[in-house]
């Protein structure tokens, strides 16, 4: 892995603006203007403001298709991976935004698929072009649930699953016991993908029918071995993609008994990973990766030599105002990274 540390990437997503007064999506200038109604604004107390603009990496309105997202966010770090680079995309923001959409798409239509299909199929057409090089894939897939580590692909045929535990290795974090399968095609990968996909932790809520209850990582491995050099010399890199679940306000989603103990893990590893980014930006000293599994597996796309893409999600409906603040001011603390 060579090193490759510029400021993380930061792309916004609105998956619709319900009222261009208060939400203004603005592509060309890569910007995002909200202004909060007269009454939300009055609710707050005086030293608070009512109007913010932030300047992103990219700016993508609910008009703009999977393919735009992906060739103009994923498929330059897919690119980096492919030059023996680590890259990791991630997901965030709040529930029913639209990340699980991004991140998967559709199963069934192909033109609505996601980042993660669409990055396998680039990586399978490159090896196909590079004949000169043995590329060997692996994929896994992890889901972190409720501070727990779940190996979601232990239904597939190998050794049977064994606990699982966090590792560091020199600069980044590995996970001891999760199974990697080897993918010799773009089916097989899709195949991985979707086995893990199906055996996501969701729940119905309010704000969303297929709510993602834990934090999804799904990390491609790839060797690129030379067939013409003789001296065998081996590239590793990584291929990341972290689906975060949702923040959620209870109030909204109006959850109780085991949901309601999610959502509290859920906002609470998410505060943590605010929390680590925010120390990652204003400090080079220490950074609390290990507050919580979430953050102690992403020390390498926070703070380390991984080439990162933040998509944050937002729903730009006018009833979702103050989660969508929130999600836009952690963005752009990540972009301060
Ligand atoms: N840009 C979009 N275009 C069309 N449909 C979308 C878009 N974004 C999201 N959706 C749809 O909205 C619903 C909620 O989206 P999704 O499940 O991706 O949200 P999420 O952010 O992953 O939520 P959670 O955190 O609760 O898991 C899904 O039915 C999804 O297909």
């Amino acid at each position: 892995m060579q090193a490759v540390r510029e400021r993380l990437t930061v792309a916004v997503r609105a998956r619709s603006v319900s009222n261009p007064d208060h939400i203004q999506i603005r592509p060309a200038s890569s910007t995002v203007r909200v202004v909060l109604p007269p009454e939300l604004a009055s609710a707050r107390s005086d030293n608070q403001r009512s109007s913010w603009e932030w300047t992103y990496d990219h700016v993508f309105g609910g008009e703009s298709s999977q393919e735009k997202i992906f060739d103009e966010t994923v498929a330059p770090v897919v690119d980096a991976v492919l030059r023996g680079y680590n890259g990791t995309v991630l997901c965030f923001g709040q529930t029913g935004s639209g990340k699980t959409y991004t991140h998967t798409g559709s199963m069934s239509q192909f033109a609505q698929r996601g980042v993660a299909p669409r990055a396998i199929a680039r990586v399978f057409s490159h090896a196909a072009s590079q004949p000169q090089y043995e590329t060997l894939v692996t994929a896994s897939y992890l889901e972190i649930y409720n501070d727990t580590l779940v190996d979601l692909l232990t239904e597939l045929p190998g050794p049977g699953p064994e606990s699982l535990s966090l590792v560091d290795c020199e600069s980044s974090t590995t996970v001891r016991g999760l199974r990697a399968v080897a993918v010799a095609d773009e089916a097989a990968a899709l195949e991985v993908l979707f086995t893990g996909e199906r055996r996501r932790s969701v729940s119905c809520h309010q704000l969303n029918d297929r709510s993602s209850r834990g934090h999804a990582v799904f990390t491609l491995s790839m060797e690129f071995r030379s067939r013409v050099e003789s001296s065998g010399r081996v590239t590793r890199a990584k291929l990341v993609f972290v689906d975060l679940a949702g923040s959620e306000r209870l109030k909204k989603t109006q959850t109780s008994g085991c949901l309601r103990g999610e959502s509290v893990y859920i906002n609470q590893s998410l505060t943590h990973l605010d929390q680590v980014v925010v120390a990652a930006a204003v400090s080079r000293g220490h950074v609390p990766y290990r507050r919580s599994k979430l953050t102690h597996l992403l020390r390498d796309a926070i703070g380390g030599n991984s080439k990162t893409l933040l998509i944050a999600n937002m729903s730009g409906q006018a009833a979702h105002l103050e989660e969508t603040i929130a999600t836009l001011e952690f963005a752009a603390r990540a972009r301060a990274v």
